[in-house]
């Protein structure tokens, strides 16, 4: 498995299928890059515990569960390296559509092990963490997949900033996002501001860090962080948020992969490169297998 999280270049399957048009934005992998990921892997690997689970379905949609329960699904060490793995994995998956990302037993992850936070409470160590964390969450986010965190129970501190790497938030009516960095003396530090401030405007996400504000599904969705309440009780959470998803992972795979990546370019690089890279897109997909079955069909749109 390829060890270049720092540096991954943006949207490496549509420059692949299309050539070199991220040359502004690419970083690649290099030997210091790789020798300084492996020590911060050496120390990660010193917090072990629990796990983070991924499953591949038939239907197009993985699920990746963070699986921590005794510590409310905290991250240890070594679930920030299994992490930056199943992303690896992810990145592969050709025949992907959608992504949930889920906590294990009914609550969804308490941010960082505090037991690791506090052994290696220097700042350079904490820097380390950061930027591995931060790789792998950008990677995340910019998966050609329709990404969702199902959110039961509670989202704290580095568990909210893992629910902003998703494409879309879904809460369980009791459930609550939090960041609680401020009251730890902190700020976000894996990527968590920089994407808030994306969903929910500066306004909002100065309320939400400086204020360490609770969100609740009401909340959340007055302000665009929350996308969809579910009904505890009513039904299983997975099943229903596996539903919500497939209206938008149903049918082909490369269109739905292809949507992905136009909107992410748009979302992070300037008019004129987003514009490339829309054209690009396009060639993958005009004249492809679904474009000439709809045309064959005569699709109407009533
Ligand atoms: C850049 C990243 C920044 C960060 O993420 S810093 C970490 C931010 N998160 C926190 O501060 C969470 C602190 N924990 C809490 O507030 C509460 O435990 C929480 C999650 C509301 C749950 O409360 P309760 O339902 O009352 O359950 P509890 O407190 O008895 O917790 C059950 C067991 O889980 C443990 N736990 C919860 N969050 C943890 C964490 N982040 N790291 C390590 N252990 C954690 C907690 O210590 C307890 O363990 P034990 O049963 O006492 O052995």
């Amino acid at each position: 498995m390829a060890l270049c999280s720092v540096g991954r270049p943006l949207l490496q399957n549509t420059q692949r299928a299309s050539g070199c048009f991220f040359k502004r934005k690419q970083t690649f992998c290099c030997k210091a890059n790789v020798a300084q990921e492996e020590e911060v892997r050496l120390k990660l690997r010193l917090f072990p515990g629990g796990s983070i689970d991924l499953q591949k379905q038939e239907s197009g949609i993985a699920l990746m569960t963070v699986n921590n329960p005794s510590r409310m699904n905290a991250f240890s060490g070594s679930m920030m390296i299994e992490l930056e793995e199943r992303v690896c994995e992810l990145e592969s998956w050709t025949e992907g559509k959608g992504l949930i990302v889920q906590g294990a037993a009914g609550t969804f992850c308490s941010g960082s092990d505090l037991n690791a936070v506090r052994a290696i409470s220097n700042p350079q160590d904490g820097m380390k963490m950061c930027m591995f964390m931060q790789n792998t969450l950008t990677r995340l986010l910019r998966l050609p997949l329709i990404s969702v965190a199902l959110v039961e129970g509670k989202a704290l501190g580095g568990g909210a900033e893992l629910a902003t790497a998703c494409d879309f938030r879904l809460l369980t009516s009791d459930a609550v996002i939090q960041f609680v960095h401020k009251h730890m003396g902190l700020v976000p530090g894996w990527g968590g501001a920089a994407r808030l401030v994306r969903i929910v405007g500066s306004q909002n996400a100065l309320k939400l860090l400086a204020g360490a504000k609770k969100v609740d599904p009401d909340f959340g969705q007055q302000i665009g962080l929350v996308d969809g309440v579910l009904t505890v009780g009513e039904g299983n959470s997975l099943v229903e948020t596996e539903r919500w998803l497939s209206q938008f992972t149903k049918g082909s795979a490369p269109v739905i992969r292809a949507v992905k990546k136009v909107v992410l370019s748009g979302r992070e690089l300037s008019l004129d490169e987003a514009l490339t890279t829309e054209r690009h897109v396009f060639g993958t997909v005009w004249g492809g297998p679904a474009n000439l079955e709809a045309l064959a069909l005569k699709t109407k749109h009533k």
